[in-house]
This record gives C-alpha cells, structure tokens and sequence, in this order.
C-alpha cells in the first residue's frame, strides 16, 4: 500500500497537475553566459521567438514549419525547427502517447524551445499539442512577446482525406490506439495568435500570412529596437 501510494506521488511530482517541476538535487548551481540574449539578437540583428504550431495530424504543420523555416532563411533570420516526428526519433524516444507522455514531451519541447529563444533564435515548434492545458504550461514558460500560438487548422476529415503517413487509417482499423481526433482528444486552441486555415489557404499563401504577421508584429525590426523586452 505505502509503495503504490509512494509511486502515485512520485508520478504527480514528475509531471504535476499543475505543479512544477523542481530539479532532483538541491546540490546544483545556475551559471550566467557572459553573453545574453540582447547580445545575441543585436548580433543576429533580428529578434528571437517560440513559434509554436499546433493541430492534428495532417493539418500541415510540418509542411509549414519547414516551408517558414525556408523562407526565414533566405531573409537572413535564423531558425530551427523542431518537428514532433523527429524529435520522437531522438530526444523524446522513450516517450509515447499517453496524457502523461504527452505533457512530458511538450514540457521537454517548452524547455528546449526556451534555450533557441535565449540564443537569439526563432524556434518553429511543431507538435500536435492536443491538450490545452500541455499548451499553457508552454505558453507560461516563455515572456508574452516571446511565444506565438499558431493554429494549423483544419478539418478532421480533410485530415483524414490527406493521411500523409497512412495512419488515420490504421487508427480506424484500430492498429494506433490514442490517436489524436479518432480516439484521443483534440482541444482547439482558444486563443490562438495566429490561425492558419489550410483547408482554404495554398502552402505559399500560408507563408506569406505567417510571414506578414511576424512583420507587423515586429518580429524582423532591425537596428537598436530589434530587442524589445
Ligand atoms: N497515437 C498517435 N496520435 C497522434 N500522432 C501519432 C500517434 N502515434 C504516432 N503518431 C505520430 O506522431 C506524431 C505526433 O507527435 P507529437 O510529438 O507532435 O504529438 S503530441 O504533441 O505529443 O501529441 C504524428 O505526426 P504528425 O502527423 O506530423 O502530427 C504522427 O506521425
Ligand atoms: N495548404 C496546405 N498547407 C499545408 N499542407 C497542405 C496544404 N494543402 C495540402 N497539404 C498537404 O497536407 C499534408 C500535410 O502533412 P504534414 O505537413 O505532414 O502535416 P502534419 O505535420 O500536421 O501531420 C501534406 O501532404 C501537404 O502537402
């Protein structure tokens, strides 16, 4: 009984309702850069961001994140993306699709995000991050200005008519159990800074919209006020 109530503990410390992580030992020390992130951002001569992009599978958040990271590159600013599949294969491969497996991936993906953003990066994160509250916990990681929710919106079931990968069908012949929109949740972001309907808008015209709201958020201010906070 003590063992189980000790593993129940254990399991809400590690990845919380809505407590935060603390670091296992008291026996470590945080050490400063002797350069920070204005520095940085001066030297890159644009700002640095978390763009986030959330939606289901198919919607085309890989397709965009790459395309942006693209088209960023050939305006000089620098970006890097972190694509859910891929980070599945290296950093979060002892991770799966359970709610808690979920949260631990995107707490780690907030976490890794806030290091590119420090670094005077853009970071274009790309998970489904099906739960809202997984999203908050992110958005409350990072100052305001330095996090956008981009919604990549579309229908389940042009989702379901793209299935890039396959796996919405083998989600209905029951071969993926927990698959997000057949039979794990979905919850459409609120809020979100930025929608990107792809059912209705081409992939150049997708970029061209993210391209214009980084603009007119003056995420590409050069000079003295490319560093805001
Ligand atoms: N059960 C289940 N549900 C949803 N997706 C699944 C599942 N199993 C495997 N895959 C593949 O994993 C990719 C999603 O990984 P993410 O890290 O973005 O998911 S999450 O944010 O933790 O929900 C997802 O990639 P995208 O299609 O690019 O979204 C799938 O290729
Ligand atoms: N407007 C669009 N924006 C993005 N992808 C689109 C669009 N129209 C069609 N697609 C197609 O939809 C699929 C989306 O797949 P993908 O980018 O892997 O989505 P996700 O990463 O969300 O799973 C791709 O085959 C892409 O070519």
């Amino acid at each position: 009984m003590i063992q189980i109530v000790a593993l129940i503990l254990k399991k809400s410390i590690r990845y919380g309702g809505d407590e935060q992580l603390e670091p296992k030992s008291n026996h470590i020390t945080w050490h400063d850069s002797n350069i920070n992130r204005k520095d940085r951002c001066i030297s890159n001569q644009h700002r640095s961001c978390a763009l986030w992009l959330t939606g289901l599978s198919g919607s085309g958040k890989s397709t965009l994140a790459f395309a942006l990271e693209k088209a960023l590159f050939a305006r000089k600013v620098s970006s890097y993306v972190l694509d859910g599949d891929n980070i599945r294969h290296g950093l979060n491969q002892d991770l799966g699709f359970s709610p808690e497996d979920r949260k631990e991936n995107i707490r780690r993906i907030g976490e890794v995000s806030k290091l590119f953003v420090d670094a005077g990066l853009f970071v274009i994160a790309a998970f489904i991050s099906p739960n809202e509250k997984d999203r908050e916990m992110v958005r409350e990681m990072f100052e305001p200005e330095d996090f956008l929710e981009i919604y990549i919106k579309c229908s389940l079931e042009e989702c379901e008519r793209r299935d890039p990968k396959g796996l919405y069908r083998k989600a209905r012949e029951g071969k993926i159990p927990n698959f997000t929109g057949i039979s794990a949740q979905y919850d459409v972001p609120a809020h979100p800074h930025i929608v990107i309907d792809t059912e209705h808008l081409t992939i150049e015209a997708s970029i061209a919209l993210l391209l214009e709201q980084l603009e007119s958020r003056h995420y590409f201010m050069e000079g003295n006020a490319i560093y805001s906070p």
